[in-house]
């Protein structure tokens, strides 16, 4: 049995179902079905996971540590490859997919951002260097200025950086490949408070200007409230719940239940 539940946008009613027995949805962007993980020696890590991501949301995933959230996340853009279940993008499974072009449409940061050698700019070209396309300087400032950093930072070196900005740099860099889905592991723990809501402002806007859709990794329920469209609780690598922000006081798997005490 999966869980469903309604979404309500202004006058729009959508039913988000994630059961397997339904078939795949028009308005979903990406659709994972009964994904599992075992370990070599044996260990569950996923279980029998399904989850439906609608186009242009943000979707928080939080719970304990060690429960899967980064295992999860990592399935979506095939760091791992699926041993059973699937995951559909805009209907096709991803496994059909080349994984590189994959890759650029499921964009993904990490929670320490990794900056290549050379200048900033450097960084920002490397994507679509690879596939013969070269920036402009204009372009590489509109995605500087996509990623809240100025025009001064073209120059800069990468390894020059603090973490905050690397971050910034790593989400412009990321966003060169223009991505139709982020994936953010923790995007923000490393940062202070103002890198963290610079980041958290650039997302809100990716997601309402450019209909992005964000899968985000966060231990911060403060921060899951404040931008996430959807929640889902993800507790010894199974689902357990998933809710609107507003909603999650309401959960009540008892593990769901203790860690957002905890939490709060
Ligand atoms: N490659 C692997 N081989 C064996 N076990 C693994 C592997 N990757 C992760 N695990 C185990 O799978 C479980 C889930 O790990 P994962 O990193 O996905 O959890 P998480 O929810 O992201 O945790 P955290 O909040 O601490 O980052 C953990 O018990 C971890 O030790």
């Amino acid at each position: 049995m999966g869980i469903s539940f309604l979404l309500v946008e202004g006058s729009e009613t959508r039913l988000l179902a994630v059961d397997p027995e339904n078939g795949l949805s028009a308005d979903m962007k990406l659709e994972v079905r009964n994904l599992a993980r075992v370990t070599d020696k044996d260990v569950r890590i996923l279980n029998n996971v399904n989850l439906d991501i609608p186009r242009g949301v943000i979707m928080g995933v939080i719970g304990p540590s060690g429960g899967g959230k980064s295992t999860f996340l990592r399935a979506l853009n095939r760091l791992w490859e699926p041993a059973s279940g699937s995951v559909f993008l805009d209907g096709v499974d991803i496994c059909e997919l080349d994984v590189i072009s994959l890759r650029r449409k499921i964009g993904m940061l990490f929670q320490v951002p990794v900056m290549f050698e050379g200048s900033v700019a450097d960084n920002i070209r490397y994507g679509p260097q690879l596939k013969g396309q070269k920036l402009s300087d204009s372009e590489i400032y509109k995605l500087l200025a996509l990623a809240d950093l100025d025009s001064s930072f073209y120059k800069k070196p990468g390894g020059e950086l603090s973490v905050g900005q690397a971050q910034r740099v790593a989400l412009a860099r990321t966003l060169a490949n223009e991505p139709e889905v982020l994936l953010l592991d923790e995007p923000t723990s490393a940062l202070d408070p103002i890198s963290t809501q610079n980041i958290e402002d650039v997302l809100v806007k990716l997601k309402k200007d450019r209909e992005m859709t964000i899968v985000m990794v966060s231990h911060s329920i403060k921060q899951i409230q404040k931008i996430a469209d959807l929640v889902c609780l993800l507790v010894n690598g199974e689902i357990v719940e998933i809710l609107k922000p507003e909603q999650l006081s309401d959960a009540k798997h008892p593990m769901a239940q203790r860690f957002l005490q905890l939490s709060s």
